[in-house]
């Protein structure tokens, strides 16, 4: 029987460690903190728990412009934060079980590798919390070791005031005036739900304008729902130093303006866990930007060594980091696979309104390297949305230009996460606008602006 070691216990991992497992693989799988890792622990999980409470908010006070209104509003921080920890733990607890019931076995502590390495046999040393370090051998191993906060020199995270999004939830009140530095998801996401909690948010954004790595027209629409709110957003400013002062922050900008605020919430991105796991000494080979390099099936440089999730610093979401895990056991044992495939992969902002795209963007069409057709419907046209009272949003659709089929989208709006799928199962199956238009949708419903923009598509394809 193989045996694999997995070292990490997050999406990539676990995913990777269940589908090993059905495939009657020895797995160990080796993980720090707790089953489900950071996305479970810290980051995705907790930062969509505690959005689902900002979100929460802002229908009651969408409420009042459809005649319905809640007085004395309030947001309880210590019960939306224990909510947020008690969910975590939970679904972390969730994972431990699947994994330990599938034959797992699960160790809590540290690995790495030993760097000796006798043909396919990889030493991995294990250092359990509970014991004394020892060393096993693995057919395959499988680096899963995520990422954590980039933290800048002049801006170190204390917990108090100056936090990274990991530490929000030690809170006992809500920030009364929060800086967020950094405006990519993780910064946006953040500085949405605070806001919708009734914070004073300012918004330091290195780029002309916020979610620089999303569509520019969604991401206008975003800063312009945000700007609307009362949110202060600082464009085109790099903070060179945040620091506690007196009982608030202080932000100076590389430009010489100074913020203050009661906390600021460093987002400025991540870095890959690889230090101490023995990578130099093994021969695995990292990118300029410290992430292990691998190819579409998961593979390093060294036989036997794989590695998936963040620390690859491939697409970074969690349901990459499951696909990429799965794959790499898929052929470290000798099953079908596939090559990891990206242009399928609809990833969303939960922000609010929402943002969701999936496949060509439409810097790929302006640039050429995708030649498309794009239809861009504004949602105040939609009757649902007029009826529940949005009109910020649109649903973008891209098609190839001749023979009309699916090829990318883009929509904004509340729950957008769930309108992509339409648009990502025509890629997936090779379906073309008319076959989109074709589709009866619900009247009156957010989806059928999905099916209008294809229709146009269509009437294009005659002109
Ligand atoms: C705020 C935030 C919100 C996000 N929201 C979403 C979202 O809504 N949807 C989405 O798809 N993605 C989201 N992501 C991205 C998602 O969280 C990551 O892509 C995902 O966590 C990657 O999974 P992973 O398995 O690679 O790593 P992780 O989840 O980081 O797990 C890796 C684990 O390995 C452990 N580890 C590290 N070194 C060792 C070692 N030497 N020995 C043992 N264990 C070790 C770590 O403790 C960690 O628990 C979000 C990210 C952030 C920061
Ligand atoms: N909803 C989701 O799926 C979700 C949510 C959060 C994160 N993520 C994933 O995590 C990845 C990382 O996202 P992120 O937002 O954490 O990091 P990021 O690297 O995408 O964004 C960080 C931003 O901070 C800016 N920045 C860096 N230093 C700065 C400084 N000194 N002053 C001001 N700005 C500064 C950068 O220019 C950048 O725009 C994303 O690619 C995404 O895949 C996904």
């Amino acid at each position: 029987m193989p045996s694999i070691v997995i070292i990490g216990g997050g999406p990539a991992g676990y995913e990777a460690a269940l589908v090993a497992a059905q495939l009657d693989a020895d797995v160990t799988l080796i993980e720090e903190t707790g089953a489900g890792g950071a996305c479970v622990l810290s980051d995705c999980v907790p930062s969509k728990t505690f959005i689902a409470s900002s979100t929460a908010r802002t229908s009651i006070d969408r409420a009042e412009r459809l005649g319905v209104s809640a007085k004395d509003v309030t947001v309880d921080a210590q019960l939306v934060h224990d909510r947020v920890k008690m969910l975590a733990l939970q679904q972390s607890g969730d994972i431990c079980n699947k994994l330990v019931k599938s034959g797992v076995e699960y160790i809590t502590g540290r690995a790495r590798l030993t760097g000796v390495t006798e043909g396919f046999n990889h030493k991995v040393e294990i250092l359990p919390v509970d014991g004394e370090a020892y060393e096993v051998d693995a057919t395959v191993v499988l680096l899963a070791t995520g990422a954590t906060p980039r933290v800048l020199r002049d801006a170190r995270p204390d917990g108090e005031r100056v936090l990274s999004w990991r530490q929000v939830y030690d809170l006992e009140e809500l920030p009364e005036k929060l800086i967020v530095v950094g405006s990519g998801v993780t910064g946006a996401e953040f500085a949405s739900a605070y806001l919708a909690m009734g914070v004073d948010v300012t918004l330091v954004s290195s780029r002309e304008h916020v979610l620089p790595h999303e569509d520019t027209d969604a991401a206008m629409a975003i800063e312009s729902v945000f700007r609307e709110r009362g949110m202060t957003i600082v464009p085109n400013a790099r903070a060179l130093k945040v620091c506690a002062e007196g009982d608030g922050v202080v932000a100076e900008l590389a430009d010489g303006q100074r913020l203050t605020g009661t906390h600021a919430l460093m987002t400025v991105g991540s870095v890959p866990n690889t230090a101490g796991l023995g990578l130099a000494a093994a021969g695995v080979t990292c990118n300029d930007w410290g992430f292990v390099e691998t190819d579409r099936v998961s593979r390093t440089n060294v036989p036997g060594v794989y590695a998936a999730g963040d620390v690859t610093g491939v697409q970074m979401l969690a349901s990459v980091a499951a696909m990429q895990g799965r794959i790499a056991m898929w052929h470290a044992l000798g099953e079908t696979v596939k090559p990891l495939q990206l242009q399928t992969v609809a990833a969303n902002v939960f922000t609010d309104p929402e943002l969701a795209t999936v496949g060509a963007t439409q810097a790929d069409v302006d640039s050429g390297k995708v030649p498309a057709r794009s239809v861009t419907l504004p949602l105040e046209g939609n009757p649902r949305a007029k009826m529940s009272g949005f009109a910020d949003g649109f649903v973008k659709l891209f098609c190839r230009p001749a023979s009309g089929l699916v090829v990318g989208g883009v929509v904004v709006a509340p729950k957008a996460s769930e309108l992509i799928l339409p648009i990502s199962l025509a890629i997936q199956n090779h379906l073309t606008v008319e076959e989109l238009a074709r589709t009866v949708t619900i009247y009156p419903s957010m989806s059928g602006s999905l099916a209008e923009a294809a229709r146009q598509l269509m009437q294009h394809e005659f002109e």
